[in-house]
Formats: C-alpha cells, structure tokens, sequence
C-alpha cells in the first residue's frame, strides 16, 4: 500500500511525558513546553489528566496548566477523563478532546484505574454521552494491546474486544497502545487489524513506546497498513506509572524525522521542536531521550 502523504502526530509528552515524575514540575514549566510544542507546529496535544492526585500526583495541577495555556487556532488541546468526576472537572478547562482510557489486559485495566475492563466501559459511557453532547471529541485509548506486564502478550482477539465495546459506547477513535513496548512489527498490525473491524482507518491511532527500540519499526509498519495518526512524546518522556520499566513513548523529533525522510507531510519544524525536547529536558536535568534529538543538538555545537 501506498504510504500517507501526511500524519497527524499529538505529542503526549506533557501528559504522558511528564506524569510519572518524581520531582513536581511547576504548571508553569507545562504550560511552557505546550506553547513551545504549539509554536513547533504541532496541532494535537495532550496536555493533562483529571484522575486522582493521590494515585498520579504530577497530574494535581490539571486545572491550572488548562488555565493557563495561550491557545492558538487550530491546536486541539486534549485532556484524559477516566470518570464522570474527572470530565466535570475538565469541562472548566474547555478541552477540545477528552480521553477514556482502558486497557485489552484486566489485570492492568485493575492496577491502572482500579476496576475491571466491564466496569470502565460502564464509567466511560456517561462520559461519551456527556462530551459528545456538548460537542467535544472523545478519543479512546485501548493500553497494553500488545503485551501487558502482568498478563503477558495479548491476543488480537482482546484487542478487538475492548475496540467493539468502545465503539458500542460511542468513542470516535481508538489509540492503539504498546504500553510497555514489547510489539514488533507484525504483532502491532495483528492488534491494528483487530481495531480496524470496528473503528475506520481515520479513526485509528498507534502509541508506541519505545522500550525495546521498536517503535519507529513499529510506526513504519502501521503506516503500511495506511494508518496516518500517532502519538509520540517530545525528548522521548515518559512512561506509565503502573508498568514499571517502561520507557518513554517514542521521541516527535524521531518520528518526524522518518516521515520527512519519506516525504510525508507532518506540519512540524524539526528544529523548533528538537528545541522544546531541550527546554524539557534541561529542566528536568537530562540528556533528550531522542536518536534524532541528540544528532541536531551535537551537529549545532559542531
Ligand atoms: C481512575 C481512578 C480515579 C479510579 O480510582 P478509584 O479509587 O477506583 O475511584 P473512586 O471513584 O472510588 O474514588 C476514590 C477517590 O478518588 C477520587 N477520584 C475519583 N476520580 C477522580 C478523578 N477523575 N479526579 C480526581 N479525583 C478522583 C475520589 O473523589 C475519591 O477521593 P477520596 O474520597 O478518597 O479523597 C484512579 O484509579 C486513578 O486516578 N488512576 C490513575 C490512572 C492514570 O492516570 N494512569 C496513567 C495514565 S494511563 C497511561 O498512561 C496509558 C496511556 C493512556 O498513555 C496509553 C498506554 O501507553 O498504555
């Protein structure tokens, strides 16, 4: 097939990137790098959470980063939403997108949101109702659909579980999830198959982390089957509190770095955005976890 002529990329990083940190960062440094990402050209970010501080404290300032952001037009500013609790708490943020999330594994389904995969689609379906009503877009994001730390691999079937019930409650896309990057090439397009029997092509998402180097196979692999949407993580941030060992998503600047190479339009300025993983990163006192973030930053001090 035919290769997308253009992918869409939400960088996670703020959310995803910065969730499990031990040591708070300050809204402020947030709302920082989104505005830093926005300048770079992306125009999907995804940018807190509304859970529970006690279960991700990095995540208690929600309301501020939403509040403080400077929007631009055209840059849909994304926030997860597990419960009806958290969606109210969103609204006053006005996201343009809420996330429920899930998981094709119980037992991480369990250890994440503290319930069973019947009982988050019973929590997500008012959610959905209550944001499509109110004209927000409602995204759904299927964890571990590959492997899951406790259960081990996950078969295409659960996979394909988890899509029907999200498309039964009215989700309008599906983010397909290797949690904690153990999918090959072949594996990831099985569980995008499994997903594609019940959300179309333009409604279909891959988050890959980048574990065990895979992801941009993985990326590559996907955009064979036609799949024009992911999610990637500026400076390579991140990883999920409840899969431990788990690294980051796969690093924008890599991503972006292939699909230029390929010819494939994203919208993003490389350089800008190698110089948002820097502020992130120096803030956080590391290198940018990014092949292609390192090559530009080396090649600019010559
Ligand atoms: C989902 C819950 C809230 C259920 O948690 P629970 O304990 O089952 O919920 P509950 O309804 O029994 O409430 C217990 C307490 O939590 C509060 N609470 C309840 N809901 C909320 C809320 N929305 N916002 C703020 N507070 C909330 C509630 O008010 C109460 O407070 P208390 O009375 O004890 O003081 C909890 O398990 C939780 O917050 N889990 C964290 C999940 C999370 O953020 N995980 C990381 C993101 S997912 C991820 O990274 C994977 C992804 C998406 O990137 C894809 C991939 O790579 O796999």
């Amino acid at each position: 097939m035919q290769l997308p002529s253009k992918v869409k990329l939400v960088d996670v990083g703020p959310r995803d990137g910065l969730q499990n940190e031990k040591e708070p960062v300050p809204a402020a440094v947030k709302i920082a790098l989104v505005h830093r990402l926005q300048d770079a050209g992306l125009r999907d970010i995804e940018v807190t959470s509304h859970v529970s501080p006690k279960w991700v404290p990095q995540m208690a300032d929600a309301a501020e980063v939403m509040a403080g952001l400077a929007r631009q037009p055209g840059v849909r500013y994304s926030v997860l939403t597990p419960n009806m609790k958290g969606f109210e708490a969103a609204l006053q943020g006005k996201p343009d997108e809420v996330v429920i999330f899930g998981a094709a594994s119980e037992a991480f389904s369990q250890r994440n949101i503290n319930c069973s995969i019947a009982e988050s689609i019973e929590r997500f379906a008012p959610v959905v109702e209550a944001a499509r009503a109110k004209g927000i877009h409602v995204r759904a994001v299927m964890s571990t659909a590959v492997g899951c730390p406790y259960e081990g691999e996950i078969a295409p079937e659960r996979v394909e579980m988890f899509a029907r019930l999200a498309r039964q409650i009215g989700a309008q896309h599906l983010g397909v999830a290797d949690t904690i990057g153990v999918g090959t090439p072949r594996k990831v397009q099985r569980a995008m198959e499994a997903a594609l029997k019940h959300f179309e092509l333009d409604a279909v998402s891959g988050h890959f982390h980048d574990t065990y180097g895979q992801a941009l196979a993985n990326t590559l692999a996907c955009l064979q089957m036609g799949i024009w949407q992911y999610d990637a993580s500026v400076a390579g941030l991140g990883g999920c509190p409840y899969a431990k060992g788990a690294t980051g998503n796969v690093a924008t600047e890599d991503v972006v770095f292939m699909l230029h190479g390929l010819g494939i339009e994203t919208g993003i300025d490389l350089d800008k955005l190698v110089d948002a993983g820097k502020f992130i990163s120096d803030f956080l006192g590391r290198k940018p976890n990014s092949r292609v973030a390192t090559a530009v930053l080396n090649k600019r001090s010559g």
